[in-house]
């Protein structure tokens, strides 16, 4: 649905001793139709410049962007304007106006593309419904709370029947109550609408909530993407440890550390109790966490084996043999 491509963007000097900022430095996307694909990182490293790169808010200095088979950087800005109907976009601070009506706000987009008034108040009181906000359409936004504005920044990104929503941060300002609502109400949306949803965002819960995908973007770079599940199975990924933090705790010098991640069927099963009862070892937890990660019930344990690796190398087959993903930390070979 979105392929990005040696994408590059650079901001020319903010004053005459400033230099260039190189935010992109040639990112390559591909968002599948239907996915909610979250791109995380930490300030500054280019998540806001690279999602709004995607609907052209940000023309890039050079690379390619192509939503829906269409690549928008040949487009000119008329051609762009009617591309943009079918990508919405959320923002962080809700951006409505505040001297209209919730409907009013929703409808906006559609009045400034000339669709009739009456069509417009049928499409607004839709996607109201679609936000569970039917009964507020009369409103002003000083009268909504946080969560609700945020309603209608969706249904206002939805009035027009787009493939792709773009949510920048959507869920940062608010408490986590409200953002675990709002983060259900775009999974429901994605499910019901079949909408394809690419997200910035620095909270590791988002992704680990909504997100069948996901990419770690550094200093204007993609380091790691991938399916969320596949990541959590991939060695030494940053994605995965940052979904599953164990804290710091290594065991004792001279013994072995593992740390195992599983998913589906094995997250049910006794693996520690087995693996002391069939190798009679004492196996020593050193951190655990067990989270649904889209939709899949998804573990990782660190655990500490007594004696070296070569005298674990039975044990650690074993677990590997059963399908999960096992990998060696620490100890002697
Ligand atoms: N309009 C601009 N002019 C100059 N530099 C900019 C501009 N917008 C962003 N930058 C710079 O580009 C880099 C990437 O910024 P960007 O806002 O995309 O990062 P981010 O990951 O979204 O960070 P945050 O989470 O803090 O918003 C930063 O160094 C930032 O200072």
């Amino acid at each position: 649905m979105i392929t990005i491509t040696d994408l590059h963007k650079s901001y020319p000097p903010r004053n005459a001793k400033g230099e260039t900022v190189e935010a992109l430095k040639g990112i390559d996307l591909t968002v599948a139709d239907g996915e909610i694909f979250g791109v995380v990182g930490q300030s500054g490293a280019g998540k806001s410049t690279l999602l709004r790169c995607v609907n052209l808010l940000e023309r890039p200095t050079s690379g390619t962007i192509t939503v829906a088979g269409q690549d928008l950087t040949t487009l000119g800005e008329a051609e762009l304007r009617v591309a943009r109907h079918g990508i919405g976009m959320v923002f962080q601070h809700f951006n409505l106006l505040s001297s209209r009506t919730v409907a009013e706000n929703v409808e906006f987009g559609l009045e400034i593309t000339g669709v009739a008034k009456a069509a417009r108040r049928a499409r607004s009181a839709e996607v109201l419904d679609l936000v569970g906000l039917s009964d507020r359409a009369s409103a002003y936004p000083s009268q909504l709370s946080g969560g609700q504005k945020q309603r209608v920044g969706i249904a206002r990104a939805l009035a027009g029947n787009p493939k792709v929503l773009l949510s920048d941060e959507a869920t940062s300002s608010l408490d986590p109550e409200t953002t675990d609502s709002i983060l259900q109400l775009l999974k429901e949306l994605n499910r019901k609408l079949g909408v394809t949803i690419m997200l910035i965002t620095h909270e590791m819960e988002v992704v680990k909530r909504i997100c069948t995908s996901a990419a770690l973007i550094e200093g204007g770079r993609i380091v790691e993407s991938g399916n969320v599940i596949d990541l959590l199975n991939t060695p030494k990924s940053k994605i995965a440890h940052a979904l599953f933090p164990l804290g710091e705790s290594r065991g004792e010098p001279g013994n072995t550390v593992i740390e195992i991640m599983y998913a589906g069927h094995l997250a049910d099963e006794p693996i520690v109790g087995r693996m002391s009862r069939e190798f009679g070892i004492d196996v020593n937890i050193l951190g655990a966490a067990v989270e649904i990660v889209s939709d899949h019930r998804v573990g990782r344990m660190r655990l500490e084996l007594p004696g070296s690796v070569a005298t674990n190398a039975v044990p650690i087959a074993r677990l590997k043999d059963s399908g999960l993903y096992v990998e060696v930390l620490e100890g002697q070979l």
